[in-house]
């Protein structure tokens, strides 16, 4: 059956994430399949511009779809007062660069997060961080400096109580990696009615503070929203167990970050490792750089080889969707910033499919030397 035709004035596509020549191509042979798609009511060729940050600003206005994360300060209200914008499907998990109120009141722009697609480097991030506090490799690391040859008692994970707050797309993987582990996982999330196997309970979001006193190790996997915007402070802190542990993979802002900085302080907290922070990049008079018990990783949880590939792979299967008028995967509810599990591209298991036109141009080269952003 032809589908009415709502696409005529879908005429351009502007690109803001590292993409190279192959993945745009992708995204062009996508386009042109679907003009060839009888089923599909797309008749005409649309233009695939890749604006990189550099143009981005200057080239919003000129977007049906906006494909990417701008990272530079851009004129939204310039762009919405061009009444082209449709579609944003955003290459970063976190909205907070797109959802703005315009975007929000706006009702015929919808919104799609790249949540969970980076979910399996989030957990090992997470991971990296969680380990090396039990482990104490900020100390170990530090005495190799001098150089210095000192053993100090470290901490194990088996046998401790994980808590995410938070359980999206990357909650839920860490929750999985978590698994051989012997480790009793709780949670929290704002549709607690979707437990996985791997966690032990799972509670409403306004559990927060029971999460923080039940859990020896507190991993933070929320979004950024006027909701959550310093949602962690003294009192989640103060609510921890003596020696406890904090870890932030999600956003900064979501954290009143001098409260953690007492926190660690007064040595209530064992230790944190952060991933984001409240100011990006950290200022350097931050006392985080010089707390002994603070790992610090400059917001790369989500950076990995795969990056461009795969989100290019969500963009070509959401394509075909919006044009073919079908749910779209991780489509937001705009005031909230996330999607609803049952849209999730990872728990609907989507990810595991192979875009047909996938570049499958995975390379390793050395990363020594390596300088690329790859988000
Ligand atoms: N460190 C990094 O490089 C990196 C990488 C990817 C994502 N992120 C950040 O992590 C966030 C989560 O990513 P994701 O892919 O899991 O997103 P997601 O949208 O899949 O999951 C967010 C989850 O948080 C839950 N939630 C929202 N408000 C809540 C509250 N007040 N209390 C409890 N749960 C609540 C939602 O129900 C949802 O399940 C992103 O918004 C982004 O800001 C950081
Ligand atoms: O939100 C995300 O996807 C990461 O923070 C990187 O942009």
């Amino acid at each position: 059956m032809i589908k009415p035709q709502p696409f005529e004035s879908i005429r351009r596509i502007v690109l803001c994430y590292p993409v190279e020549a192959h993945h745009r191509h992708q995204i062009e042979r996508t386009l042109a399949e679907l003009t060839d798609d009888a089923s599909i009511p797309l008749h005409h060729s649309i233009e695939v511009v890749d604006a990189g940050q550099e143009r981005i600003d200057e080239l919003l206005p000129t977007a049906d779809i906006f494909i990417g994360h701008a990272k530079v300060p851009v004129d939204w209200d310039r762009a919405l007062a061009a009444n082209r914008l449709r579609w944003i499907q955003s290459s970063a998990a976190g909205l907070d660069h797109c959802l703005v109120p315009g975007v929000i009141a706006h009702p015929q722009i919808v919104v799609s997060s790249a949540s969970g697609l980076f979910a399996p480097q989030v957990a090992e991030q997470t991971f990296a961080l969680m380990m090396g506090l039990l482990r104490r490799i900020g100390l170990f690391e530090r005495a190799r400096q001098i150089p210095e040859f000192i053993r100090r008692p470290t901490d194990d994970l088996r046998g401790k109580t994980v808590g995410i707050v938070g359980l999206g797309g990357n909650g839920r993987e860490i929750a999985k990696m978590l698994r051989p582990w012997e480790v009793r996982v709780l949670a929290t999330d704002f549709y607690p009615e979707s437990q996985p196997p791997e966690v032990a309970e799972l509670w409403p979001a306004a559990r927060v503070n029971d999460l923080f006193a039940a859990a020896d190790i507190v991993i933070l996997t929320l979004p950024l929203n006027a909701l959550t915007h310093h949602c962690i402070g003294a009192e989640q802190f103060a609510a921890m167990k003596p020696g406890g542990y904090f870890i932030n993979v999600a956003r900064g802002p979501v954290v009143d970050e001098a409260a953690l900085v007492a926190a660690l302080a007064s040595g209530h907290l064992a230790g944190a490792g952060v991933d984001v922070t409240e100011t990006e990049p950290l200022p350097p008079t931050s006392p985080l750089w010089t707390d002994p018990h603070v790992l610090i990783t400059p917001h790369v949880g989500a950076q990995s080889i795969r990056r461009v590939d795969d989100t290019t792979d969500l963009v070509c299967i959401n394509l075909r969707r919006y044009f073919a008028g079908d749910p779209l995967f991780n489509r937001v509810d705009k005031n909230l910033g996330f999607p609803h599990p049952s849209v999730s591209y990872r728990v609907a298991g989507a990810a595991a499919q192979v875009s047909p036109n996938s570049a499958a141009t995975v390379s390793n080269p050395s990363l020594q030397n390596d300088t690329r952003d790859q988000s």
